[in-house]
């Protein structure tokens, strides 16, 4: 009797406590509505990833406990998602299937009141927001152990869209199946990239059970809802939807595995003061021109964390190269090493500033 009336009493004073929740939501969520009309006037994007880090990084420091710091970060991811949608409904495509890691990631930077909209190509998401279909797209630009995603390099050399965020994602395997169990798994499916990534785990633990190459890790998980004698490698998040049990959580053969995803928009994105710019340039076919083309960011002491070659498709032997640095084109010493760099190119494009992701 008494413990009843104990938790009677504390849920109770629950109650309190999300009543004054509610109506401090509200209140942001009118404030907010003001900074959509704003930007609406002055026609500026309504999606800040800048001003979201700032927001997360604040309040996870000041953060005194009990509530966990990452749930501060999950709770105001949501409060976010739902505010920016109050600004404008945010229509973000991303390359499907469900439940691939691109639509975690999609889910990641827009939260869950977005609409989030599976296309099936990375031509097909370039082409959604450049239609204004979508206002936003996620696309995979490179993964840590199987290196960079041509498809979205090369988008870039024809279309015009900015790079408006970085999304960094730790991407873990899981072995999904029907019934959750080792001995009934007589073959194994999954896109041709995580089965690479996790082959020593798959010779050591299921060494005589075919593997399967499929189109997505969603059309595995997909393909497994029907068969009892089948298990897919998918995302944690593909169990859940294709009603699958996890046989073995995280089989990737190296731990750390990330992928790369880039938002791109229309327009990029304010300078945060710790952000990354991507460049996509032709130099000239002249002796030395490696080293030129790399002296305006060495001699300024900007930070270059990526350099990637790809072949121009219209005419052999000729590259086109892809690369980030450390800072926002709006710096003035990385506009001038970008305009030194243009002297010796065929042509620079800058495809956008954004706020680094922190991991
Ligand atoms: O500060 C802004 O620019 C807003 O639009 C508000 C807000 C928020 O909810 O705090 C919403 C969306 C933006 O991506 C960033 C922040």
């Amino acid at each position: 009797m008494q413990k009843k009336q104990t938790l009677a009493h504390l849920r109770q004073e629950i109650d309190a406590v999300d009543d004054r929740i509610l109506e401090l939501l509200n209140q942001r969520a009118a404030l907010v509505m003001q900074v959509g009309a704003l930007k609406t006037v002055a026609k500026s994007d309504f999606h800040v990833p800048s001003r979201e880090r700032e927001i997360y990084e604040r309040l996870t420091a000041a953060n005194p406990g009990p509530f966990p710091s990452d749930a501060v970060r999950g709770v105001f991811r949501e409060i976010i998602s739902a505010s920016l949608s109050l600004e404008h409904p945010m229509r973000v495509a991303f390359l499907g299937p469900k439940a691939t890691f691109s639509h975690l990631a999609a889910m990641q930077q827009f939260g869950l009141s977005a609409e989030l909209s599976p296309e099936r190509s990375i031509p097909a998401v370039f082409e959604a927001v450049e239609k204004g279909e979508a206002y936003y797209g996620v696309v995979p630009v490179e993964n840590t152990t199987e290196g960079m995603v041509t498809h979205t390099l090369d988008m870039f050399m024809e279309s015009e869209l900015k790079v408006d965020a970085e999304v960094l994602l730790e991407v873990s395997h899981f072995l999904l199946s029907r019934t959750g169990r080792f001995e009934d798994i007589k073959k194994v499916y999954s896109h041709p990239q995580p089965l690479a990534q996790c082959r020593k785990w798959l010779a050591e633990n299921l060494p005589n059970v075919p593997l399967v190459d499929v189109a997505s890790t969603t059309l595995a998980a997909q393909i497994v809802a029907e068969d009892y004698n089948a298990a897919a490698i998918a995302s944690e998040y593909a169990a859940s939807i294709y009603n699958l049990k996890v046989v073995k959580a995280r089989i990737e053969d190296q731990v750390n595995n990330f992928t790369r995803f880039l938002v791109i928009g229309r327009k990029m994105a304010d300078p945060s003061g710790d952000d990354k710019t991507s460049l996509m340039f032709l130099v000239r076919d002249e002796p030395g021109i490696l080293h030129r083309m790399l002296e305006p960011f060495a001699k300024r002491n900007i930070n270059l964390s990526k350099i990637e070659s790809r072949p121009l498709k219209k005419k052999a032997w000729e590259y086109i190269f892809f690369l980030d640095l450390s800072g926002h084109i709006g710096d003035p010493s990385v506009a001038e090493a970008v305009r030194e760099l243009g002297d010796c190119c065929q042509f620079v494009k800058v495809l956008g500033s954004y706020p680094r992701a922190r991991s």
